[in-house]
């Protein structure tokens, strides 16, 4: 069975495309999922992000307050680079053990769904990579209409990520997402067409 990765840019439809994939039979590997639940009580990122941030961001109940976590990172980048250096390789090694487990299993197709696919360099777990794109006037009106982010912290949030052109060029496909839903649902169903009937490529 194929592993693809499928990326894009923060509220290009990465969530919105992995969850039809999920309903067409495929094992979603979600990046942002996997942070969130190794961030709750226990978990290795709980701990390294408690220690470094301080009790400025836990809430009432123990858990952290990763909206206040995300104020601080995306304002300052040397936060973000701290966060990126110490959660990353926690994050992949949690990928890699599911990884080795939906191998194990009869699925149809793996997907990677993660934001930083490219930054991280985790492209190269894949056999072919994905880009939901959109261009960036879509993508900020989607980000601040989801989040009620206003545009200055929308703005912090994109330039936080790899420009969408550069992930354009690194990409082996793309899926164009500016237009409505079942527009971006019909590319989905041919890409899902190639990837699970032309051949076992391990
Ligand atoms: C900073 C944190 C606590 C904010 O949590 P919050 O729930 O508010 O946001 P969420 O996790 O849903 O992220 C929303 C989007 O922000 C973007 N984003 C998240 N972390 C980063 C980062 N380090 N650099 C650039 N963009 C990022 C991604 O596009 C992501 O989809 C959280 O994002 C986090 O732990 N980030 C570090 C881990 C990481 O890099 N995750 C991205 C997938 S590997
Ligand atoms: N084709 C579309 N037409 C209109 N709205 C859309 C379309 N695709 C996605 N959206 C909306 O845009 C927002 C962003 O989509 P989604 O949450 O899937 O993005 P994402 O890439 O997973 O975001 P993140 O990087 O933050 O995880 C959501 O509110 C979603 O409902």
């Amino acid at each position: 069975m194929k592993v693809i990765g499928l990326t894009g840019g923060i509220a290009s439809g990465k969530s919105t495309v992995s969850r039809y994939l999920r309903e067409k039979g495929a094992a979603i590997l979600d990046a942002d999922a996997i942070a969130h639940a190794l961030a709750e009580p226990g978990g290795s990122l709980y701990q390294a992000y408690r220690r470094h941030f301080g009790a400025a961001v836990l809430q009432a109940d123990g858990r952290l307050d990763r909206a206040a976590i995300g104020k601080i990172v995306f304002a300052q980048p040397e936060e973000r680079a701290w966060i990126d250096r110490s959660a990353h390789p926690l994050i992949q090694a949690e990928i890699k053990r599911q990884l080795a487990e939906k191998k194990r299993q009869d699925v149809p197709l793996i997907v990677l769904d993660v934001p930083l696919l490219f930054e991280s360099g985790w492209d190269k777990m894949t056999e072919e990579n994905c880009l939901v794109d959109v261009s960036e006037a879509v993508q900020l009106a989607r980000l601040m209409q989801r989040d009620g982010y206003d545009e200055q912290a929308a703005r912090a949030r994109i330039a936080a990520q790899m420009p969408l052109a550069e992930k354009r060029r690194r990409a082996d496909r793309l899926i164009d997402n500016n237009g409505d839903l079942p527009a971006t649902l019909r590319q989905v169903d041919l890409l899902w067409k190639e990837w699970t009937h032309d051949g076992f490529s391990q």
